[in-house]
């Protein structure tokens, strides 16, 4: 009877003048709550002048913290919420609003939306490449029903949705060099299948809800005030850490294994631009961004630059090994460049030097020159 009721309900258009139409996604055995029907709303609910009310989920992870800092600035203190479903160190807590999160809790997810009149969401949450391996059921139920979540609960409450994607998201069928924003996509890693469903289920949010969702596909990312959270690429980040500590470094990737990178400001620089750039601008919802591609010894030879005593040692992990041979060696970005002016500031010496410099080489560098 109920079912009838409703099937009628979705039948009647906004033409009776009766309600809304509502699609009873539960009946689709997708969840037990309601999306839009209604393809045709397409702008956000605030104005271009209002500033956003942001929520960040899985902000507590290496790129989270730095994105609340940078929007923050832009946006004020209060109007960004960092959540996570782990307990926030004591200067993260002091340093804006944050409060639990955990995707996998819709009825949580939209109470947070409501009650703080969320108008855009960055959605972080996730466990990455090496670390989905090692649990994939996991990883498969935060990457990809948690996103469910995330799509759905933008898509109730009209948010400006952002979702990264990685070059994860590409597989050894995928050309690596360079490879571009449209080509084959078979990743042979659970996170990377995960994105590829994000990216996917994004844009056809998009186009059958209106859904404002962007998306980009982030390199490896290199902070130096974070920890690494279980990534391929994370070499690059622990060896700033273990060259400034110890003067040497053991790297489990071999010495030429080229990956695309990228220096956290412009990441989280690409991040904000992307969100503020106009809709027509963008004649794609995800797309490529990129600054340089480096290997382990290339990276090696510009930390002995400024470390001369620095020694690096290979033991190679088989897993991470194979995951990186399948990613692209070199990232086709022209597409950002030339529909929203996406250029890096970071090339590999500017980065090695603002990371040798956060973690206070520079006594060192002194002393050795
Ligand atoms: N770091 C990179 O190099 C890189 C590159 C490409 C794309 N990305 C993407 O950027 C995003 C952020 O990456 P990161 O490096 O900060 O990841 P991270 O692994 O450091 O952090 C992920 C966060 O998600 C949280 N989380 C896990 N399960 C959750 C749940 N059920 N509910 C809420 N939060 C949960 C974790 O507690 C963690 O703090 C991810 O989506 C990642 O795929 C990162
Ligand atoms: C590249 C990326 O998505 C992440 N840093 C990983 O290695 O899993």
């Amino acid at each position: 009877m109920l079912l009838m009721r409703m099937l009628r309900r979705v039948g009647q258009g906004p033409a009776c003048g009766c309600w809304t139409p509502v699609l009873p996604v539960h009946f689709l055995g997708i969840s037990s709550r309601q999306i839009p029907a209604d393809a045709s709303f397409h702008s956000a609910s605030f104005s271009d002048t209002d500033h956003p009310r942001v929520l960040i989920t899985g902000g507590l992870g290496q790129l989270g913290v730095g994105l609340a800092n940078l929007l923050r600035k832009q946006f004020g203190k209060d109007s960004v919420i960092l959540s996570d479903i782990r307990k926030p160190p004591n200067h993260v807590f002091h340093s804006g609003p944050f409060i639990y999160s955990d995707i996998l809790d819709y009825k949580n997810l939209r109470e947070i939306v409501v009650n703080n009149r969320i108008t855009w969401l960055f959605h972080y949450s996730a466990l990455l490449s090496a670390i989905g391996e090692a649990n994939v059921s996991l990883a498969r139920a935060v990457n990809i029903t948690g996103l469910h979540n995330i799509l759905d609960v933008a898509a109730e409450h009209n948010l400006r949705l952002f979702v990264p994607s990685t070059i994860g998201a590409f597989g050894p069928t995928s050309p690596r060099n360079p490879t571009p924003d449209l080509c084959i996509q078979r990743p042979r890693t659970i996170y990377g299948v995960s994105k590829v469903h994000a990216e996917l289920m994004g844009e056809y949010y998009h186009y059958r809800y209106g859904l404002d969702f962007r998306c980009l596909r982030y390199p490896g990312i290199i902070s130096a005030d974070s920890q690494p959270g279980g990534g391929t690429t994370d070499y690059a980040v622990q060896i700033f850490h273990d060259a400034t500590k110890h003067g040497k470094f053991e790297c489990n990737l071999e010495a030429r294994t080229r990956l695309p990178m990228m220096y956290i400001d412009d990441c989280l620089r690409a991040t904000l631009e992307v969100m503020e750039a106009p809709a027509e601008s963008l004649s794609m919802r995800t797309y490529n961004v990129s600054a340089m591609s480096f290997t382990p010894e290339e990276l090696a030879q510009e930390v002995l630059k400024h470390v001369p005593e620095f020694q690096i040692t290979y033991n190679v992990d088989a897993v991470r090994q194979a995951i990186a041979d399948s990613w692209p060696m070199n990232f086709d970005d022209s597409n950002a460049r030339k529909d929203w002016g996406w250029k890096h500031d970071f090339d590999l010496p500017e980065l090695v030097t603002a990371m040798l410099n956060f973690h206070g080489s520079e006594t060192r560098v002194a002393q050795g020159n």
